[in-house]
């Protein structure tokens, strides 16, 4: 198998991860484009390393900057910019797969590009099939591209579904819990970003670990179980593990549940996504089960962790609240980083701008983008900054 890759969201954890996938491949995947948000000298790093056909920065002072590096050091690599720019990286004739690993809904257009122009996705960007779901599903399918899950508790579940008779199956999707998870809703008043990025068993980005300490991440990954898999709400269940070893489950019919196991450890789901239906020898750590802590189950406590019950019914309700959800947590999860709020208030922010916002049952693209920048707008007026906050 040789594949050509294109990497929307190269610089961040995903992204780097990604690479040593790569490098480990012996020249079976290659990279034919990379792209980011502004962080140009580590993507000129990249470059200098992977000498991509084209190179996209969100950003167009951080495009330029990295356009006149590249001038200096004799790379004739073409540089673009903005959102067309990521969907351009995305859309190259040399790339058959697209890993879809910038942080938030900002990856769904980029990503909608892709299936349109027939590329096979690696999804990690689970945004936007919570922002746009149904639509993303139904490209998918009309342009037969296959979306391969690169979420670690998709990648699970996919797994476990090879070969099985699915219908009638139930998931469930495993938490850490995050830090949080003993907190007394009195100590998550107080907790601090620096609390809240010290997830206990992932090294991620700042905006899905603080999802992670909310809970918010895994409502986020119901309902992008719900579109991946096409199974209903009612069917996915979250369980607290806090070991995260199990990485999901799926019980069948006859009451068989299948598992996938493994240590945390982000490089082999994204390579299961890249190489799929192959499996490739990796020299990565693994699993001693002589060595390995008691697995334990509970159900999340939605007292403490709102913003799991907030997704959940954002889900179910359907149309633009997923939309306006994501991106008003977006918004908070920013402010929080910031300072500007406490942790607490990204639950009671998103519900009002889930309350405030005008439904609509079945929207087209344009509606869902509408949709998400009015939340925005909203969350920016209520955090008190008077200006969008982007994603
Ligand atoms: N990290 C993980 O282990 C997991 C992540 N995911 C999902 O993968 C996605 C990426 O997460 P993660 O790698 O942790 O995030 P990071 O914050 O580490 O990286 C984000 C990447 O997206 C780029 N980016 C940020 N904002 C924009 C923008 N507006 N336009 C274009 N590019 C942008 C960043 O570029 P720059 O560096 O220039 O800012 C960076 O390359 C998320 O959707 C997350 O939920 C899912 C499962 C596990
Ligand atoms: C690695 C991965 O897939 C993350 O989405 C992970 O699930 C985060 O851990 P939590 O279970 O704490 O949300
Ligand atoms: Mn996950």
């Amino acid at each position: 198998m040789n594949k050509g890759i294109a990497i929307l969201g190269s610089t961040g954890s995903i992204g780097r991860q990604t690479l040593e996938v790569v490098d480990r491949s012996e020249g079976r995947l290659t990279v034919q484009a990379l792209a980011a948000g502004s962080n140009w000298k580590e993507l000129l790093a990249q470059i200098e390393i992977y000498r991509p056909r084209l190179a996209a920065m969100m950003e167009t002072e951080a495009a330029e900057r990295l356009a006149e590096a590249l001038r200096e050091r004799e790379l004739s690599i073409p540089v673009v910019t903005g959102e067309a720019g990521l969907a351009e990286a995305a859309c190259l004739p040399e790339v058959d797969t697209v890993v879809t690993a910038v942080s938030g809904a900002i990856g769904l257009g980029p990503t909608m590009a892709a299936i349109e122009a027939g590329k096979e996705i690696a999804l990690a960007n689970k945004e936007t099939l919570v922002a746009a779901g149904p639509l993303v599903m139904a490209a998918a399918r009309r342009r037969e591209v296959a979306i391969l899950p690169v979420d670690s508790e998709h990648s699970a579940i996919f797994q476990c579904l090879q070969g099985q008779d699915r219908r009638l199956a139930r998931l469930i999707l495993t938490a850490s819990g995050g830090p949080f998870r003993d907190k007394s809703l009195e100590e998550l008043h107080q907790v601090t970003p620096e609390d809240a990025l010290r997830h206990p068993n992932w090294r991620m980005g700042p905006k899905i670990t603080i999802d992670s300490a909310s809970l918010m991440n895994k409502g986020l990954e119901v309902i992008e179980a719900r579109w991946l898999f096409d199974i209903d709400f009612d069917d996915i269940e979250v369980l607290v593990h806090p070991q995260s070893i199990v990485h999901s489950m799926v019980e069948f019919a006859d009451g068989s549940f299948l598992g996938q196991m493994g240590l945390p450890d982000m490089r082999l789901p994204i390579q299961y996504a890249l190489t799929y239906p192959e499996r490739w020898q990796t020299g990565w750590p693994r699993l001693d089960f002589t060595k390995t802590a008691a697995l334990t189950f509970r159900r999340p406590d939605l007292e403490r962790f709102p913003s799991l019950e907030l997704a959940l019914t954002a889900g179910r309700t359907g149309g633009s609240l997923p939309a306006v959800m994501n991106a008003a947590n977006e918004v908070a999860v920013h402010a929080f980083l910031d300072h500007r709020i406490g942790f607490m208030d990204i639950p009671r922010i998103v519900r009002e701008a889930m309350e405030a916002h005008e439904w609509q049952k079945e929207p087209d693209l344009p509606a869902i983008r509408q949709a998400d920048a009015w939340a925005r707008r909203f969350v920016a007026e209520q955090v008190g900054k008077g200006r969008e906050v982007s994603a």
